[in-house]
């Protein structure tokens, strides 16, 4: 049947949007009650009805729909989600009914936590000298134990859970599980204490039988098998593989254990790295369950006082999305070793005596030749290749013309909010469009959810005046 040209689900729907935005919570309710519409439906621009009520600040509208269940995280074309939409247009009211619920986004509860970001652990530093408590900890069979050959973590066997996308799920061991390689790895072995935490999913993991005041969290732990043989390795249970290493692996671990897998990852980099005493090249022992190398030397100027050679080593790097100076448009590079025809943030290391500010400036003029003014964090990702700290920020171009940087770049271009959210929020990518330039699909694509470029593209998205 259909009216006005329209179907008669899709009147339904035109008339539970405008309910939504005009506050009127009686007909909205008979409406759900009779579940004549689906309480997540968008429209043509991607709009939900709670987004329409959080446009025109209907906080009541906004309890109802959310005492129904409607999912707070839908983005519309431009990437807004409804707190979004009610932090633009301040609407107080709709915003604490949100975060009532805990419904607010990221960006207006707390602060952005990008992939690698999040990590359980307590890192007990205080721990790290007590020998035998680390012993106690690493013998406990509720004790996890992560395995790191050259740098590619031991896995299980890869799950596909949908077409494309695969997990990597890390192995837990434990100690009896490695037991025989801790003695042939002798005293050479680098074995390092990540924490003491839970993953959220642990819940039914028996508790450990200790006691002391922190019996109750798991200890984690990481260990170099690099040394051992991969048949030896992947012998010790069914089902494992080593994990590629870095890509894609790295990219597709739980998010509740990506933290973790960084900070082994990075930490067991360093040793690789930095097998002798950086100041004197002599030999160095590792110390403080994996956080210290010592050097071995009598007289070694790295024994006097604090030595930053001595403890394990992070990398700054900017990385930052440039908005034009119209507001208009951003900046994106390619890399040349950029797959496909993926375009992405410039980014680049911060040198020694530089502020985060000058450092963005500095690297956005070197490689595009565009001049930027006011810089402004969002926020960080550590990255465990091998050892960075990504430093995410926005900068506000005050000059366009593009001299793009040969040497380091392909190409920079400035890309329209339009080009940019039509990509965000398009069909997902075909498979072969990492690798294969004449790929189906669009003419560009920007790095996955997981890259702290995409969501500082997102938080650009965000910020629209577009509501
Ligand atoms: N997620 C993303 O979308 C992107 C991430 N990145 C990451 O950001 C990092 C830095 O970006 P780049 O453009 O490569 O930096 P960059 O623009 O500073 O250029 C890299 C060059 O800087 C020199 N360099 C200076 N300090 C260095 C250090 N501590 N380690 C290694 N090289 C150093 C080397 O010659 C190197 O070839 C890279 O590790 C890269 O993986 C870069 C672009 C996009
Ligand atoms: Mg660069
Ligand atoms: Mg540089
Ligand atoms: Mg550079
Ligand atoms: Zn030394």
């Amino acid at each position: 049947m259909e009216t006005d040209g329209l179907p008669i689900q899709k009147q339904f729907q035109e008339h539970f949007f405008t309910c939504a935005t005009r506050g009127d919570v009686k007909t909205m309710e008979e409406v759900l009650q009779h579940g004549t519409v689906n309480i997540n439906a968008t429209n043509d621009h991607g709009w939900t009805a709670l987004m329409f009520a959080a446009r025109t600040g209907q906080d009541k509208v906004v309890r109802l729909l959310l005492d129904h269940g409607c999912d707070t995280t839908v983005m519309n074309k431009s990437c807004q989600t409804a707190a979004d939409i009610a932090t633009f247009w301040n609407h107080t009211a709709v915003l604490n009914e949100l975060e009532k619920k805990g419904q607010t986004s990221g960006s207006q509860a707390q602060n952005v936590c990008n992939y690698f970001g999040y990590n359980p652990l307590d890192r007990c530093a205080h721990k790290r000298k007590d020998a035998q408590w680390l012993e106690e900890k690493l013998r406990d069979q509720s004790t996890v134990i992560l395995l790191f050959h050259d740098l590619g973590l031991v896995v299980a066997k890869g799950e596909k859970l949908a077409a494309q996308a695969r997990v990597t799920q890390p192995c837990h061991f434990t100690f009896n599980d490695i037991a025989a390689f801790l003695e042939e790895l002798g005293t050479e072995k680098v074995l390092v204490f990540l924490g003491l935490g839970r993953l959220q999913s642990d819940k039914t993991e028996p508790s450990p039988p200790t006691s002391d005041k922190e019996g109750h969290l798991t200890a984690w732990f990481a260990l170099d098998v690099t040394s051992i043989s991969q048949e030896k390795i992947l012998s010790i249970k069914e089902g494992l593989e080593i994990a590629s290493s870095p890509f894609p692996g790295l990219f597709q671990l739980p998010e509740k254990e990506a933290g973790i897998v960084a900070q082994a990852r990075s930490l067991l980099a360093w040793h690789q790295r930095y097998k002798f005493c950086p100041t004197c090249g002599s030999t160095a022992l590792v110390e403080e369950a994996g956080y210290k190398h010592t050097c071995q030397k009598e007289g070694c100027p790295s024994l006097k006082g604090v030595h930053n050679t001595s403890y394990p080593r992070t990398d700054p790097v900017v990385i930052m999305l440039i908005v034009s100076p119209d507001g208009k448009k951003c900046l994106l590079g390619r890399g040349k070793r950029f797959p496909g025809r993926m375009y992405s943030c410039l980014a680049g290391f911060m040198e020694p005596g530089e502020t985060i500010e000058d450092a963005v400036r500095r690297e956005v003029y070197e490689e595009s030749g565009v001049r930027v003014g006011r810089v402004q964090y969002h926020s960080s990702q550590p990255f465990p290749l091998p050892a960075s700290l990504m430093i995410g920020c926005l900068g506000y171009a005050t000059s366009e013309n593009i001299t793009v940087d040969k040497e380091e770049l392909e190409d920079a271009q400035w890309f329209t909010r339009q080009q940019v959210a039509e990509v965000q929020t398009g069909a997902p990518l075909p498979t072969d469009a990492l690798t294969n330039p004449r790929a189906e699909g669009p003419s560009f694509f920007l790095p996955p959810a997981q890259a702290i470029a995409h969501q500082l593209v997102k938080a650009w998205l965000r910020m629209s005046p577009n509501l």
